[in-house]
């Protein structure tokens, strides 16, 4: 275990002496202190040196050697004790008391490691004692009588040794004062004039002590401490003019100084570090001390030095030497000598443990480095991917969330019109009274399609003004979509009421999907129809008969007209159909329920407390409390009938009715079974219509009978939705190929096939859309077949369709890589070598009936067409292209178009005809569907 510490430096002023005395040579040094040496003198150049000076200890004249020992020498001598090297110098001028003192030291050193020995007799110590001097460069032996000159060499594990030098092994102490004493008169010794007795050499005396523990036993078998002691008596560098030396004196004179520059040079390098070059070998001294000089060793240094005046010059430099002296660091260090099996046994672990790591090297290599970074570059790309990926998936989910912020805005549109709907609806709800159903409506709504008009031609786009029933689809698939919290509320009455509301300062930009609403006209058809009728009776020649008919059994008395003093009798009225209301027809029930039945019913999730604030029909409970106690205390009966009319206005309504009939009168209490009176409602409503066709055939119109002809869709509807579970996925598989077969014969368009057939995937809920698409494409087909719609004409269809594969065709390029189009190509069998690729593609979508091809071209469709026709997509598929115009594929329908459509479908659900005393589009389809119904009659009746 090695730890650095300091040369211990110490300054002894030796006494005046007498020759010195005599001469008048006064002390200039004063010790300050235990540790500082003041300079007293007056010396021209005093101001050129440092006033005092700071050593480990500093001792003054009168200090005993005795104290110097113990206070700057036995520390380190002692050392040697527990197995670390020591060495003890005497530095300074001639007759400066070096001799005297070191012999001192040594004698007490020597006395207290014996004594020390003598104390540790469970020790077991070997000493061994040599002596040399170095003279004039020489190196020789003390303990030899002859003055052989011994040579250094060089040992790699000791360091520098002496050749043959004497090592006595100590008997005793005094033994080793027998060769002290041997020593002593072996060394050189001249006389000068300043010191009789001055050391011309320098003397080195080693005790090596060796120990070990007897406990264990003996040597070779435990471990042993092994150090050294130097005893260093320096020769005193002397000034020749001083000395007065000449001859052999002059060249000892010589010899001294030049070892002692090199010592001082070492110590000086020293002091400085160990980083430069320590010229050791500069000198035999230094050479033979170099492991007491900042090697393992620990060094104690006394530089004695004259207090005369005279020597002024030499006390500085030993002074400065001391300086440099005490910052000299050594690195002593225990030396410990194995046994040899204890050796060995270390050995045998070492050769064991370097074995092992050429085995099992270490991971540091270079190529483990390389193998390491490989690896992190991996990573990196790893996670650059995973970072890119993420990025793409943001962009997308902004795009939705950009899309999902129109649609809000358009939402907000909404709820700003439901609320215009519903001040105008107060107003409504506090006419008069007396005022007839009929009449008080019909102005109402004349001016809806007056003001559809002036919307039209102020050039707001009003397309997609589709049937009412398509939009209750709308609502009910938005709902389920998952952006329909950001669609407009359910309820279609005041939604399509509010855009035909006499506010004229509508915003031009009102949106599409806005205007697509005509709820109202089923609300009102009775009352409007009459006031039609009456005023502008020669508009209605071509009307359906049927039509007729219903203003006719619709202008029979009921009690509705005379109940008319408040407003829920007036609210129900319009909400509901009486009972003698009811025996008019079975097919308005029908029809009723069909074209509003709130989409909630067919939704467990739904709330009926959806309805908006500005329904129309959303009267408080109590208000509709007192409206059933009207209906009861008039009628007293037919609660169902009161049921199955109240579809016709509001599911709201009507749930509150039912569950106010069927369950209990609290406000509350419906909620919980809400579905369950659904059910009983359409059970009911089909019971009814049922006993209506059979006990009111008579009043029921021709187009009444035309739609029970047709398909009896309302009940197929109903009948589908209170189906067997289980039967779902047959039903829905049939009816979805069934309505691919229809896509396929009536030319529908791509997108829309497309969208419809991704987004319906066979939920239960779907089944309202696959028969209303089922129903529409049913039609579509017939007029075909008929030839009797000159809107939707087979050729015109194919135009239309090839229009949309051009499309198709043009996006390939934009939204496929090549790549892709290859693989595509593949795919679909086309030849990669052919021409027009592109086009044969787009010519072989949708082509085919069987799943596969339909799962293929709808996964291409909508890659194609995905951003293209965001947006419009939905509105395409929920408005499910009534319009029976496919040019929408190739620009927005005008209004007049939509229009049109909305007449198509209003007079085809309803039988129920627009006043064609709008714009000429508007009026010309309506004339020519007309037309055609009144053609289908025909045929039906033949
Ligand atoms: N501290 C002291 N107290 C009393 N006498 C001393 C003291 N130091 C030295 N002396 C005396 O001074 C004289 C010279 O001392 P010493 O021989 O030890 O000097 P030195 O440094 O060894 O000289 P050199 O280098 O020439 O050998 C001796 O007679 C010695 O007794």
């Amino acid at each position: 275990m090695a730890s650095e510490e300091r040369i211990l430096v110490s300054v002894r002023l030796r006494p005046v002496n007498a020759r010195e005395a005599e001469r008048g040579d006064g002390s200039d040094w004063e010790c300050a202190g235990p540790t500082t040496l003041m300079f007293h003198g007056n010396i021209p150049e005093r101001a050129m040196f440092p006033a005092s000076y700071t050593y480990d200890r500093v001792f003054n004249p009168e200090c005993s050697t005795r104290q110097v020992y113990e206070e700057g020498a036995k520390q380190v001598a002692l050392s040697v004790l527990s197995g670390i090297n020591s060495s003890i110098f005497a530095y300074g001028q001639t007759s400066s008391g070096k001799t005297y003192t070191m012999v001192g030291i040594t004698e007490r050193s020597m006395a207290d490691i014996y004594d020390y020995i003598d104390k540790h007799p469970e020790r077991e110590f070997v000493l061994k004692f040599s002596a040399m001097e170095i003279y004039n460069e020489a190196v020789r032996d003390l303990l030899r009588p002859d003055a052989t000159q011994l040579r250094l060499l060089d040992d790699p594990e000791k360091g520098t040794v002496v050749e043959k030098l004497t090592e006595e092994t100590l008997r005793d102490k005094g033994h080793l004062l027998e060769l002290l004493a041997v020593c002593e008169a072996q060394r050189q010794i001249g006389e000068t004039a300043m010191n009789e007795t001055s050391s011309r050499s320098h003397q080195i005396l080693r005790l090596t002590i060796e120990s070990s523990a007897k406990q264990f036993m003996g040597r070779g078998k435990s471990s042993t401490l092994l150090a050294c002691v130097n005893f260093v008596d320096l020769a005193g560098s002397e000034r020749a003019s001083q000395t007065q030396s000449a001859g052999v004196r002059l060249k000892e004179g010589s010899h001294i100084n030049r070892s002692l520059l090199t010592l001082g040079k070492v110590i000086r390098q020293l002091s400085k570090g160990r980083n430069g070059h320590i010229p050791y070998r500069d000198s035999k001294l230094t050479r033979i001390l170099q492991s007491s000089l900042g090697g393992n060793a620990r060094t104690a240094i006394i530089c004695t030095m004259s207090p005369a005046h005279s020597h002024i010059e030499q006390s500085r430099n030993t002074l400065l030497f001391a300086n440099c002296a005490k910052n000299v660091v050594t690195d002593a260090k225990v030396n410990v000598v194995m046994s040899d099996k204890v050796l060995l046994k270390h050995l045998q672990r070492e050769i064991a443990r370097l074995e092992n790591e050429l085995k099992f090297p270490r991971p540091t290599s270079c190529s483990n480095y390389a193998e390491a970074l490989r690896e992190k570059d991996e990573l990196i790309k790893q996670l650059e991917g995973q970072l890119k990926e993420l990025m793409e998936q943001k962009d997308t989910v902004q795009s939705q969330l950009d899309n999902f912020r129109r649609v809000t805005s358009d939402g907000n549109f909404n709820d700003h019109a439901t609320r215009q709907w519903d001040q105008s609806n107060r107003s409504s709800e506090s006419l008069p009274c007396s005022a007839s159903e009929d009449t008080l409506s019909f102005d109402t709504y004349s001016d809806v399609y007056e003001e559809q008009d002036d919307l039209g031609s102020k050039g707001f786009d009003v397309s997609h003004v589709y049937n009412d029933y398509h939009h209750d689809v709308y609502h009910q698939k938005v709902d389920e979509h998952p952006m329909s919290s950001l669609h407009q509320p359910r309820n279609h009455i005041s939604n399509r009421t509010q855009m035909y509301q006499p506010n004229r300062e509508t915003s031009p930009e009102v949106p599409k999907e806005h205007c697509k609403e005509v709820q109202c006209i089923k609300i009102n058809e009775f009352r409007r129809s009459r006031s039609d009728e009456e005023k502008h009776g020669e508009n209605i020649t071509y009307t359906s008969e049927g039509a007729i008919k219903l203003y006719t059994c619709d202008s029979e008395p009921s009690s509705d007209t005379e109940k008319t003093n408040n407003d829920e009798s007036l609210v129900l009225k319009r909400c509901v159909i009486s009972s003698r209301d009811s025996v008019l027809t079975r097919s308005r029930s029908c029809r009723a329920s069909f074209m509003v039945i709130p989409n909630s019913w067919f939704d467990d999730s739904a709330d009926m407390r959806m309805t908006p604030p500005g329904d129309i029909l959303k009267y408080p409970h109590r208000r509709l409390e007192k409206v059933r106690r009207s209906m009861y205390s008039e009628n007293g009966h037919c609660q169902n009938d009161l049921t199955l009319d109240c579809p016709v206005v509001s599911g709201k309504v009507a749930s509150d009715m039912v569950i106010d009939k069927n369950t209990c009168n609290e406000e509350d209490g419906y909620a919980n079974n809400k579905f369950s009176c659904i059910t009983k409602v359409k059970e009911k409503q089909e019971d009814y219509c049922t006993s209506q066709l059979e006990g009111n055939q008579d009043n029921v119109t021709a187009e009444i009978l035309d739609m029970k002809h047709a398909k009896n869709i309302d009940k197929d509807i109903f009948v589908a939705n209170i189906d067997s579970p289980s039967r779902w996925p047959i039903n829905f598989e049939k009816k979805q190929k069934e309505i691919i077969e229809l896509w396929h014969e009536c030319n529908v368009s791509i997108v829309h096939r497309t969208y419809f057939f991704l987004l319906f995937k066979g939920v239960k809920a779907d089944n309202i859309y696959l028969e209303v698409e089922h129903r529409r494409l049913s039609f579509i087909h017939s007029s075909f077949i008929a030839g009797c719609e000159p809107n939707v004409t087979v050729t015109s269809s194919l135009r239309n369709l090839r229009h949309e594969r051009d499309m198709l065709y043009k996006q390939m390029l934009r939204r496929l890589h090549l790549l892709e189009r290859e693989s595509l190509y593949s795919k679909w069998g086309i030849d990669l070598n052919s021409k027009q690729r592109r086009l044969q593609l787009s010519r072989r979508i949708w082509t085919q009936t069987d799943m596969e091809h339909v799962r293929e071209s709808a996964a291409l469709v909508i890659k194609l067409v995905e951003h293209l026709e965001k947006g419009q997509a939905i509105k395409e598929m929920f408005g499910l292209s009534f319009t029976l115009n496919q040019r929408a594929i190739r620009r927005p329908f005008s209004w007049e178009e939509e229009a049109a459509a909305l007449q198509t479908l209003a007079t085809w659900q309803c039988g129920w005809r627009l006043r064609p005393r709008s714009c000429g589009a508007w009026r010309r389809r309506a004339h020519q569907y007309a037309s055609w119904r009144r053609h289908l009659r025909r045929k039906r009746r033949q």
